[in-house]
C-alpha cells in the first residue's frame, strides 16, 4: 500500500470529474456481450489520459511508482468508481482467465493493478484478500498495488480479492489496469517459477 499517492484536491477533481459520466457498472462475458453483474454493484466512468491533463499526471505517477509503462495500449484508461450504502463487488480475480483470451490479444493480460483510494469510507468498504488473509481499509489518498500475474506470466491465485460493501457513507476509487505488453522489459521474468 503507497500513502498520499494524490492530494485531497486531485481527489475531488477525480470525483468531480467521473460523476457526469457514471453508468451501472456492468461486466463482459467471454463471448463480448455486456451484462449487468449483481455481484459488482457500483457505478463507474472512464476518463482517459488524453481528455484530461489531470489523468495523464496520474497515469505517469503510477508509471514512476510501478517503473512499468502506463501509456496506452500498454495500460488501460482509469476507471473511477463509486459504491454507495450496500455497493460491493464480490470475490474475483482481475486478470482474465483462458475463455476471456479475446481480452488478451493485443496487450497481453492484466498485469498489475493500482487502486486508489480517493476517499475514507465511514464504515465498510475494505478489500479483502481471501487467500492472504488481507485485509485492507480505505485510506484516503492511500493506493493499493496489486501483482495479478506472476513474474512468469502464469496467474497468480493469490491475488483473489473482493470489495466489501459500505455500511455507512460511499466509497469511491480510481483504478489503472498495467498490461504485459511493453512491459515484458520492465519486469522481466525471474528463475523462480512461484515468484
Ligand atoms: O473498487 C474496489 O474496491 C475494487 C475494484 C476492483 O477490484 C475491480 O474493479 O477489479
Ligand atoms: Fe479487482
Amino acid at each position: 500500500m503507497y500513502h498520499d499517492v494524490i492530494t485531497q484536491k486531485e481527489a475531488k477533481k477525480f470525483r468531480t470529474v467521473a460523476f457526469p459520466r457514471f453508468k451501472r457498472s456492468t461486466s463482459m462475458d467471454d463471448q463480448g456481450l455486456v451484462y449487468i453483474d449483481k455481484y459488482a454493484v457500483s457505478e463507474k466512468g472512464v476518463i482517459t489520459d488524453a481528455e484530461e491533463p489531470f489523468i495523464a499526471k496520474m497515469s505517469r505517477r503510477v508509471g514512476q511508482l510501478t517503473g512499468l509503462s502506463t501509456e496506452l495500449p500498454h495500460a488501460e484508461p482509469i476507471m473511477v468508481l463509486n459504491y454507495g450504502l450496500g455497493g460491493a463487488i464480490q470475490h474475483h480475480l482481475d486478470y482474465f482467465a483462458e475463455v476471456y483470451h479475446r481480452y488478451t490479444a493485443i496487450d497481453g493480460n492484466r498485469m498489475m493493478t493500482f487502486l486508489t483510494y480517493l476517499n475514507e469510507v465511514e464504515a465498510g468498504g475494505a478489500i479483502v484478500f481471501p487467500e492472504i488473509d488481507l485485509i485492507t481499509p480505505a485510506v484516503q489518498n492511500a493506493a493499493l498495488l496489486v501483482q495479478n500475474l506472476k513474474k512468469s506470466g502464469d496467474y497468480e491465485p493469490l491475488s483473489l480479492h473482493a470489495g466489501c460493501p459500505v455500511l455507512m457513507g460511499s466509497k469511491w476509487t480510481a483504478v489503472k489496469w498495467i498490461r504485459e505488453y511493453g512491459n515484458e522489459f520492465k519486469r522481466p521474468c525471474s528463475l523462480s517459477p512461484d515468484e
